[in-house]
């Protein structure tokens, strides 16, 4: 799709401005949310802002927040078998009220298609079919903007979704042009001013810094084994969650769903609290026992435009953590990231060398190579060390979408066995891996018959 400010204005929206978004909304969604044992700190000066701190101790498994999605947006890929009020799968699709309506979208229930009615921008987008055009990320930007709250003497001023970090000023500028492209798309459709141009560009970047893919969860997959291993279901701001700062060792997980609330987000602690004023975090994807600093270093950057600031990335974790590699001399050494010296050989190792080698493994990564990856990977690292687990998964999932079950299940069982010596044989991690080793090998029995 384009976004190009020469599309065609509809008749409908000669009429419409800002006012009329915002009057668009008869109910605002009640946000449904409740911090347990914890609270959020508004007012310390910290270098990662605001964070989210423990009231008392606790053991792993507490729930610290359930919360409902402020604004979300259902996939594209599942407007048709999905719900795109709820998320349910919708076996008795309802349709929109509208008769003209050509949006591709169903609802499990008519009451679902009524809230979605009263909350959401549907019930007024409908009315212009070239907004179906318009991509997930700006139907949930336009969504934020109608809920933001406008500032009522000036008409066009608006304050954001709430006061959401955005990081703007660390987007590059084609991020932004990209934002402000699709922003003018909007404000060119329904006559909107300059400041709502800003608004909807300021929203974009905040959703990027603060949305949660939305995953299914146990009860929402289907039987199918690709639809297991597919990523998310959709997109969520949760305006308490995002209150938790990124740790790369955090101490608390996010999961979705119960039951019948596939968005609900639940926020559970995975360690020992042993008393009031402890951090409560999350990790945003990195994880220092998965990647490497510098691995870790780039994906925050790109994806949220931060320097992370936790423990496990000061300069001086740099030279510890685990002996996941190779002593390239002796068959038993096994060494830290940018340890001088092998502790058996006492050989000096040349890092340069293997972090070239790195780099050129996430290549073959990036470029689904995974088998050549899992190659170079054997050279430099400990054959249970995470690294490898990651790619062995990518093997089984490639293996699985081609319908090799067999070899899938080969790599997916030594993927569960990196998984439980990593995070440990109860972890929801090991669950997850032990689910799908699960289903391949049902597959393949189902496949022999
Ligand atoms: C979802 S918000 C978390 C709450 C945020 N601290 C606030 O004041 O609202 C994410 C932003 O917080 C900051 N942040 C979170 N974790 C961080 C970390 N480990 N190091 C540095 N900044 C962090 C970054 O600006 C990031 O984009």
């Amino acid at each position: 799709m384009s976004f190009t400010s020469s599309s065609p204005v509809h008749p409908h929206a000669r009429n419409l401005g800002p006012a009329h978004i915002g009057m668009m909304h008869r109910q605002i969604p009640k946000n449904f949310c409740k911090w347990k044992h914890a609270q959020v700190v508004d007012e310390r000066p910290d270098p990662k802002g605001r964070f989210v701190v423990t009231n008392n101790s606790f053991p792993p498994g507490t729930v610290l927040l359930q919360e409902q999605p402020f604004i979300k947006s259902l996939h594209h890929s599942y407007r048709y078998s999905h719900c795109t009020f709820c998320f349910l799968p919708v076996k008795k699709p309802i349709h929109c009220r509208r008769s003209g309506c050509s949006w591709p979208l169903v609802f499990c229930s008519t009451a679902c298609e009524n809230e979605n009615w009263e909350t959401g921008i549907h019930s007024w987008l409908c009315q212009f079919p070239e907004t179906q055009q318009w991509d997930d990320d700006i139907l949930l930007a336009l969504d934020g903007y109608t809920k933001a709250r406008i500032n009522w003497k000036s008409g066009t001023d608006l304050i954001a979704l709430s006061d959401l970090v955005s990081n703007l000023e660390h987007h590059p500028q084609t991020q932004i042009s990209e934002y402000r492209a699709k922003a003018k798309e909007i404000a060119s459709l329904f006559y909107l001013s300059e400041h709502a141009v800003d608004s909807l560009v300021l929203i974009q970047a905040q959703i990027r810094c603060n949305s949660f893919c939305i995953q299914h969860t146990a009860s929402a997959v289907s039987d199918s084994l690709i639809s297991q291993m597919s990523d998310s279901l959709g997109k969520g701001v949760y305006l308490s969650a995002s209150r938790l700062n990124h740790d790369c060792s955090p101490n608390a997980v996010v999961t979705f769903g119960q039951e019948d609330t596939p968005s609900l987000l639940v926020v559970r602690s995975t360690q020992t609290v042993t008393g009031a004023g402890e951090n409560v975090s999350i990790s945003y994807g990195p994880m220092a026992v998965k990647h490497p600093l510098v691995e870790r270093r780039r994906l925050l950057n790109d994806h949220y435009f931060f320097e992370c600031q936790c423990k496990s990335c000061l300069p001086s974790a740099e030279v510890t953590g685990e002996s996941i590699y190779l002593c390239q001399q002796c068959p038993l050494g096994r060494l830290y990231r940018l340890q001088p010296n092998c502790p058996i050989c006492k050989s000096c190792t040349e890092w340069r060398i293997i972090e070239d080698q790195e780099k050129e493994i996430e290549g073959y990564i990036r470029k689904g190579k995974f088998e050549i990856a899992l190659e170079c990977q054997e050279r430099i690292y400990d054959k249970e060390a995470y690294p490898i687990g990651r790619t062995v998964d990518e093997l089984a999932r490639v293996y699985a979408m081609q319908g090799v079950f067999g070899l899938s299940a080969k790599y997916s069982s030594r993927s569960l066995g990196i998984v439980q010596r990593t995070f440990g044989m109860s972890s929801l991690e090991a669950a997850e891996e032990m689910m799908k080793l699960s289903s391949l090998l049902f597959e393949r029995q189902n496949h022999a018959i």
